[in-house]
């Protein structure tokens, strides 16, 4: 038998967006059929989107789902290939999250998931209900506007494999992947040769790597072709699916697409002789195993995937056969946060049809890292429209206000950003000049439309209205004011300034002749969120946060690599200042400094939130975790004071995370999804009962931390 070409697919579909999803489906297959494929795997549910959530319990998400799929079944597009095509199904009163398997205008299986995904971000079972018959099947009667197309009644629907004149197919969808007893197995062990992933699989920090790990060991141990699709782009909420489509062949990736792109349609392609599957097969052990197994149903079809002759690829898919030296890319964590969140700013931007981004910028690092992120963005925006990206260059012309038909291309970064991206410093009496001009120099490198504001007009009037009412006048600590006060003067400035922004997005574009609004930007960070480091309605709320999910550790790895990345020296000032809300008077005795004020520093601060958000950690395992990890600089009794008052804080200001700014997911954890993250926000937040036991304990461990110094000291 001769070479197979094999394509998976990334497309960057919309939750509920069944045109645009139809004519991305659409897309893949041509692309598909031209590079000669006779197999295209797509996406999971990618008819409706895969971030329909309750969407998926109205029955107008099926209805349409069927209506798509009637129009691609009817389409000449989809003749002569073997189409996987991903959409919720009833089936006798029960919604599955299926595949559907269709050749030349007809059904040949439907594939109900049996291993849905429930952790975390995933809510799979909220929807749907697994398949709990394996390899069963049964009939599945179809809608009327199918059997119009298919002239089917109907069709397999269950855990069954479609036969080939040449070979096996065999489907899993996503989860299924990850379970320790995934279905490739056996189904493998029962002749699957092929096994196609449609996966709706969202980035997180660092997670390739699994993902990866997984499809290599899917095909080392029982052989196989492995055809993995994603994917990729913002559907609708703080998710961004990370594409990445890959083809992996006993053990080896041979083929991958891009992780982060604006690219709205992806396919990937390798040319695979199916005799290395069975020659990797042919071992004793696996024989044994294999002889033994269970049986699958196989619908059976005439077509082949192959010619059925031997053959030489043609020049045009020559590049395409299988590379045994291919290596697979990982971006770094630093290059994973200039990409994923700018993408999902740039598709949040175009389909909320809005245009343009503002953002409250203070020189402080948070702020300067969402403003990189959005330089990247117009990076990213350049690059494609450079290469001609048609649906990029209408996006932005529409967003800048050009007319469809006008020559305008984004190639520059910088001259883009000056249409799109607006920053603002809004300073006090009690702002430094060093915040200010690192705000001006940084939006100068960028291209943002910058504007520097004095308000201390605004705070004043709100401090003499509250004087007059009340005939009492709130001092700063350092005027000689209680503690009450000189937090309320703080908070004031910084509520003030998320007023003001809002005024400035609505009508900055107005100032500047043009139509529409902007998008405020957020910049809380993971950590500071956790704590509650921020003041409520302050800037933290704001419509969009691509960094709410980010830890200050990983940001400033950030900043430090935009220097050179993107050739901005200017970003070395912000690492070397010390950070400092600046909300209060400085005097020669006294500067106010943001670890000072949290009674921690913000890498402690990184470890108590890896702690809790990852670990899952309460106040006392987080405690004897620290013991072990600190121990040999800090006494158990120090330890316990820093554990109490983290968790103190996290309780006290739990509330404010109720509040929190829809943010970029980045990492397990997302400190704003209050779907996400179930807790109460009325804690009792001295843990009387947990902070004793804490202290005991404490108090009677040994002290090792001197003794390390010490010894340090003699060395
Ligand atoms: N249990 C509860 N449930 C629901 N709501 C509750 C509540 N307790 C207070 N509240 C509400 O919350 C308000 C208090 O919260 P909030 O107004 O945020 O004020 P608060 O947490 O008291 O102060 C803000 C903190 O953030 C710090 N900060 C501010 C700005 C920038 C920076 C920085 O450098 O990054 C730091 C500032 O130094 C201070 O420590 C109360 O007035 C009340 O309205
Ligand atoms: N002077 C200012 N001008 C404009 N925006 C400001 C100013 N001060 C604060 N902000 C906005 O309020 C947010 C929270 O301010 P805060 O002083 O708490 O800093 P932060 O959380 O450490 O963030 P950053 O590192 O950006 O300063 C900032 O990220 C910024 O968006
Ligand atoms: N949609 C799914 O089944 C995704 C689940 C899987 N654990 C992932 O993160 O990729």
């Amino acid at each position: 038998m001769g070479h197979l070409i094999t394509v998976a697919t990334s497309l960057n579909q919309w939750a509920l967006d069944f045109q645009g999803n139809f004519e991305r489906i659409l897309a893949s297959i041509v692309i598909a059929k031209n590079r000669g494929a006779r197999l295209r795997v797509g996406p999971e549910l990618e008819i409706p989107g895969y971030g329909c959530l309750d969407h998926f319990l109205e029955g107008d998400t099926v209805l349409h789902s069927w209506e798509v799929l009637a129009k691609l079944l009817s389409s000449e597009e989809a003749v002569s290939i073997v189409c996987d095509i991903g959409m919720p199904v009833v089936h006798k009163n029960v919604i599955y999250n299926c595949r559907i398997i269709i050749h030349d205008r007809k059904i040949l299986l439907i594939r109900p998931k049996m291993w849905l995904a429930n952790d975390g971000n995933y809510r799979e079972m909220r929807y749907f209900t697994p398949w709990m018959k394996p390899r069963q099947w049964e009939d599945h009667y179809l809608p009327r506007i199918i059997q119009a197309v298919t002239k089917q009644v109907k069709v397999p629907f269950g855990d069954a494999v479609i036969s080939t004149s040449d070979t096996c197919i065999g489907v899993e969808l996503c989860e299924e992947l990850f379970t320790p007893a995934s279905p490739h197995i056996l189904m493998g062990l029962d002749g699957v040769e092929i096994f196609t992933n449609s996966s709706g699989s969202h980035h997180e920090l660092r997670k390739l790597y699994t993902r990866v790990e997984l499809i290599k060991e899917a095909t080392l141990k029982l052989g196989g072709v492995y055809l993995y699709a994603n994917q990729q782009g913002c559907d609708g909420d703080r998710l961004y699916y990370d594409g990445c489509a890959m083809i992996a062949v006993n053990g080896r990736i041979v083929a991958q697409g891009s992780q982060f792109s604006l690219n709205d349609v992806e396919v990937v392609s390798a040319t695979i002789d199916i005799e290395d599957v069975r020659a990797h097969r042919s071992k004793a052990s696996r024989s044994m195993q294999a002889a033994g197994a269970e049986r699958y149903h196989r619908i059976e079809t005439s077509f082949a995937l192959s010619s059925g002759k031997f053959e030489i690829p043609g020049d045009d898919t020559l590049a395409l056969v299988e590379r045994k030296d291919f290596e697979v890319r990982y971006h770094r964590p630093e290059e994973e946060i200039a990409l994923g969140p700018a993408c999902w700013l740039w598709d949040y931007l175009r389909r909320s049809r809005t245009q343009g981004y503002f953002l409250p910028l203070s020189g402080g690092i948070d702020s300067c890292a969402t403003a990189v992120i959005v330089h990247s963005m117009c990076r990213l925006v350049a690059e494609a429209s450079n290469r001609g990206d048609k649906s990029v260059i209408a996006d932005a012309r529409r967003m800048t206000g050009e007319p469809e038909d006008s020559s305008y291309i984004p190639s520059d970064p910088v001259e883009f950003a000056g249409r799109i991206f607006h920053s603002c410093y809004m300073g006090t009496e009690n702002s430094s000049l060093e915040t200010r001009q690192r705000a001006k120099d940084l939006a100068q490198a960028i291209g943002s439309y910058h504007v520097d504001l004095n308000m201390d007009t605004v705070v004043s009037a709100v401090r003499n209205l509250f004087a007059i009412v009340t005939g009492n006048r709130p001092q700063f600590r350092v005027q000689g004011g209680s503690g009450a006060e000189n937090l309320a003067l703080q908070n004031i400035q910084a509520r003030l300034r998320m007023v003001i922004s809002y005024m400035f997005a609505q009508l900055l574009p107005w100032v500047r002749g043009k139509n529409g609004g902007l998008l405020v930007l957020g910049s809380a960070n993971v950590d500071e969120s956790l704590r509650g480091y921020l003041t409520k309605y302050d800037c933290s709320s704001a419509d969009i946060n691509p960094i709410g999910g980010i830890s200050k550790t990983d940001l400033k790895k950030f900043i430090a690599y935009g220097v050179n990345a993107f050739n901005m020296p200017i970003l070395e000032s912000f690492l070397n200042a010390v950070p400092t809300a600046e909300l209060e008077p400085i005097t020669e005795t006294y500067v106010q400094s943001d670890e000072a004020d949290m009674g921690m520093t913000y890498d402690e601060l990184s470890v108590f939130g890896r702690l809790r958000k990852v670990e899952k950690c309460g106040p006392y395992s987080m405690f004897t975790k620290l013991v072990l990890e600190w121990g040999s600089v800090l006494s158990p009794v120090q330890i316990a004071e820093k554990v109490k008052l983290f968790f103190f804080e996290h309780a006290r200001n739990r509330h404010k995370m109720t509040t929190l700014t829809p943010a970029y997911h980045a990492e397990s954890y997302s400190p704003d999804d209050n779907r996400f993250d179930l807790r109460p926000f009325l804690y009792p937040s001295r843990f009387p009962w947990q902070f004793r036991k804490i202290d005991e304990v404490a108090a009677a461990l040994p002290d090792r931390s001197q003794k390390t110094v010490d010894r340090k000291k003699t060395e």
